[in-house]
């Protein structure tokens, strides 16, 4: 099939490749000249595991192309993807203007009848508003499916080509049909095509991100509250995740969620209701915890240096608000850092991907050390802020043998806590 993608930044590099992978005709339109052109020259854009083997060999079969120009896409693709942002508004609502500023050029641009897919994550409703601002100018037929994206970065690739579940939100029978046989390659495990409205798809998207961070919330409280009573957080969360009602997954407490979707996706929510006259009690509490999360480990750092930090040299592992990616969008590291260097500290930091990211937002506030031992030089301490496998099982010789003060702050609880006691650290982490 011909697919045409608008907006190629993670989203949308991520689809138009895996939809390359399965024999489809892609073109990839980004507004970025220069981001076009890195791609151009088979240059994947961003960090993300197995994207680059993919994306090598579709460019060489000749199914995988980009271009800066929304009219070539739309003259390209049957199937048009929106993968554009929706970042945060003031107001913490989903920003439409890209969405609708594209739509509004599509009505003037298509020439035959297209399916309009929206992949970005967007408001109830806001099909509608896509809708109405292409039938203002379009002169031929055309549908408008939303179709919610639920990949993790990371996992990006794999969660595309085997998705758990794919939703497909239309009313029209002839767009159900093309969205079905295109994602048939991808659900051969048995996995299903949910087809729904339009709104109860854009709804199941932010209902799913607002689920899974009240989730990592419910479990940070769980932790901090394990801190006051002397309970283990670990042993409450392999007790409480046996329950197959509960699952294991997303129970992992730490400095709070961060990223480019759940801070603005929940926030964006919580919006929605007040916009309907609905308070979204639940979600204000999230959006609070995890406020107040991303920093909790710092009254302890403080608590431990005598209210005094100035001058301190404190190592910070991790910068990506996850492992396996160099997105540092809403990382809690950030968060940790500003709060530090705020207090006077000096910063040496350590990621294995995000750090030229880092240095692009903060310059040279901070050192960036070429190696995760070369960040322990003379620290004071050492905070872990990111869960890199890297980071779970290190040579102990080394560490202490460059750091000043045997000291770690694990916001990731990535140490058995007696061992890492054992080894003569002062350990202080999360609900434990
Ligand atoms: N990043 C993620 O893991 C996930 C993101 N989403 C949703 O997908 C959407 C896109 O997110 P990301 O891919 O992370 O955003 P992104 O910021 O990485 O990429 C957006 C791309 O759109 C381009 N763009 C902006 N205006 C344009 C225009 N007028 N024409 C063509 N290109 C234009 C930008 O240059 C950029 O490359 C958002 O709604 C997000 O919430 C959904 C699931 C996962
Ligand atoms: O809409 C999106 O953009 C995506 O948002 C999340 O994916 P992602 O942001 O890539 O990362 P997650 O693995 O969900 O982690 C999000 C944050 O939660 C934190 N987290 C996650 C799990 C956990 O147990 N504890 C925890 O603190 C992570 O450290 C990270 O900061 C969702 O998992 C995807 O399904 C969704 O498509």
């Amino acid at each position: 099939m011909k697919i045409a993608v608008i907006g190629t930044g993670y989203v949308g590099l991520v689809t138009g490749t895996c939809l390359a992978e399965t024999g489809n005709d892609v073109l990839c339109i980004d507004i970025d000249k220069n981001k076009v052109e890195q791609m151009q020259s088979g240059k994947v854009p961003i960090y993300e595991p197995h994207l680059d083997v993919l994306f090598e060999r579709n460019i060489k079969a000749n199914r995988l192309k980009f271009s800066t120009s929304l009219e070539e896409g739309l003259e390209h693709g049957d199937i048009v993807f929106l993968a554009l942002p929706t970042p945060e508004d003031e107001d913490g609502s989903a920003d439409l203007k890209y969405i609708l500023g594209v739509a509004n050029q599509i009505g003037k641009l298509i020439k035959g009848y297209k399916v309009i897919v929206d992949k970005s994550t967007v408001p109830v409703g806001t099909s509608e508003k896509v809708k109405a601002a292409i039938a203002k100018n379009a002169t031929v037929d055309f549908d408008v499916v939303s179709n919610p994206e639920f990949l993790r970065e990371g996992f990006a690739v794999d969660d595309f080509l085997k998705p758990e579940r794919i939703v497909v939100g239309s009313s029209s029978e002839k767009a159900i049909k093309l969205m079905e046989k295109l994602y048939k390659p991808y659900v051969r495990s048995g996995n299903p095509i949910i087809v729904m409205d339009e709104k109860s798809a854009e709804l199941t998207k932010y209902a799913s991100n607002a689920f899974l961070a009240a989730k990592i919330t419910f479990m940070n409280e769980i932790a901090n509250f394990c801190e006051k009573v002397g309970a283990d957080v670990d042993k409450v969360r392999i007790g409480m995740g046996t329950d197959s009602r509960i699952g294991k997954r997303f129970l992992f407490p730490g400095i709070g969620y961060g990223g480019s979707c759940f801070p603005k996706d929940v926030k964006a929510l919580h919006k929605s209701g007040k916009d309907s006259n609905y308070n979204f009690q639940i979600l204000d509490a999230v959006i609070n915890v995890n406020a107040r999360q991303k920093l909790v480990l710092i009254p302890k750092i403080e608590n431990h240096f005598n209210n005094n930090l100035k001058g301190k040299n404190i190592a910070v592992w991790g910068l990506a608000f996850k492992p396996e990616t160099d997105d540092i969008r809403e990382a809690p590291a950030l968060y940790m850092i500003d709060s530090l260097l705020e207090s006077g500290a000096n910063i040496t930091a350590f990621d294995p991907e995000a750090m030229p990211n880092v240095k692009r937002k903060l310059g040279d506030k901070i050192k960036y050390a070429d190696g995760m031992y070369n960040a322990l030089e003379n620290a004071d301490a050492l905070v872990i802020c990111t869960e890199w496998s890297i980071f779970r099982t290190p040579d102990i010789d080394k560490m202490k043998a460059n750091m000043q003060n045997n000291i770690i702050f694990d916001g990731r609880n990535l140490y058995d806590v007696k061992d890492i006691e054992n080894e003569g650290f002062t350990y202080i982490s999360i609900g434990r």
